[in-house]
């Protein structure tokens, strides 16, 4: 049994970790302190009975995939014997950097090192380390559990066989990965989030209001959700965090993100997580709501 080491229980860390223990691998899933972890390894329990339910796994095969998953505080211990590392920790860049230096010094020099980040170079963090040629990026998506892509990003150093070992391992867990090169954004968020700000721009210059902007590309484009809803969802932080990355790193005005992101992300709307972005959510409401602001 292949044993990897997962760094951060949070909303991808868990879900990481729970493929990676469906499909038969051993893993240790490493946080700062067991609060965090207990909470990782709850979701990772109500997401598998979510899929025992709708009968894609077994009570049995819940039990065994819990029983593969083992919990550290610390990296050090976490990363001993460990084949693959996915560092899923918070977005930032000095603490991601420390870690890699960390699982530098404790892993097995032969470990492949990986990141899930969504925006930092993968070429700037392998350069901390002494084997950048081992170091990758492997960017899942949320709900991971769910979600068929991973974007496998290729470091400016990283090999052609470390690349295919984490192509193919990407496949042993039911995933479609895809090779892309180490750029601001890898194409993932290159691509979705100019679309968002441009939403976000034609809301701000008047074209139309926030459920019609959603409406045309939800019926026009078939996108499951429209592009202000998804904004929420990622958190309007976040979004702004990877249009900043995609200005400074590509030099474009382009990639300018729209004043109206940034006074709201000032204002502390954030979407969801905040409660109130472009609509507003209310705990225990399905009902999707503009926010008062953006009503006619
Ligand atoms: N949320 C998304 O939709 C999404 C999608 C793709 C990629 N990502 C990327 O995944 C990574 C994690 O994002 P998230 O949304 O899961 O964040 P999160 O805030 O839900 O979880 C981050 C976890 O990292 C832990 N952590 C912080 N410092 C740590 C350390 N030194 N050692 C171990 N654990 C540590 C935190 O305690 C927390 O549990 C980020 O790089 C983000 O850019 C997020």
């Amino acid at each position: 049994m292949m044993h990897v080491a997962v760094i951060g229980s949070g909303t991808m860390g868990n879900g990481i970790a729970h493929v990676f223990a469906q499909h038969g691998f051993s893993v240790a899933l490493i946080d700062i302190n067991q609060p965090a972890l207990d909470k990782g390894l709850l979701t990772i329990s109500k997401n598998i009975d979510r899929q025992v339910s709708k009968g894609s796994l077994t009570e049995a095969d819940k039990a065994d995939t819990l029983a593969r998953i083992q919990t550290h505080t610390s990296i050090a211990e976490g990363v001993r014997n460990v084949a693959l590392v996915v560092e899923a920790a918070t977005e930032n860049v000095e603490l991601k950097l420390q870690i890699f230096r960390d699982l530098d010094q404790y892993a097995p020099q032969e470990a492949i090192l990986a990141s899930n980040t969504s925006s930092i170079s993968i070429t700037k963090i392998a350069a901390v380390t002494k084997r950048p040629s081992q170091v990758i990026g492997m960017h899942f998506m949320n709900p991971v559990p769910v979600m068929k892509l991973v974007e496998v990003i290729r470091g400016y150093a990283t090999s052609d066989a470390v690349t295919q070992q984490v192509m193919d391992l990407s496949q042993q867990l039911g995933k479609t990965p895809t090779e892309v090169n180490d750029y601001p954004g890898f194409v993932a968020n290159r691509i979705l989030m100019p679309m968002i700000n441009e939403a976000i721009i034609s809301l701000f210059e008047g074209v139309a209001g926030v459920e019609e902007i959603d409406t045309v590309m939800k019926l026009g484009m078939a996108h499951p959700m429209g592009p202000l809803q998804l904004a929420d969802f990622i958190g309007l932080d976040v979004c702004l965090a990877i249009l900043r990355v995609l200005h400074d790193g590509l030099g474009n005005p382009k990639y300018a993100p729209c004043p109206l992101l940034v006074n709201m992300v000032m204002a502390g709307r954030l979407g969801v997580k905040s409660g109130e972005g472009f609509y507003q959510y209310t705990a225990g409401s399905k009902e999707l709501v503009v926010a008062e602001r953006f009503r006619k």
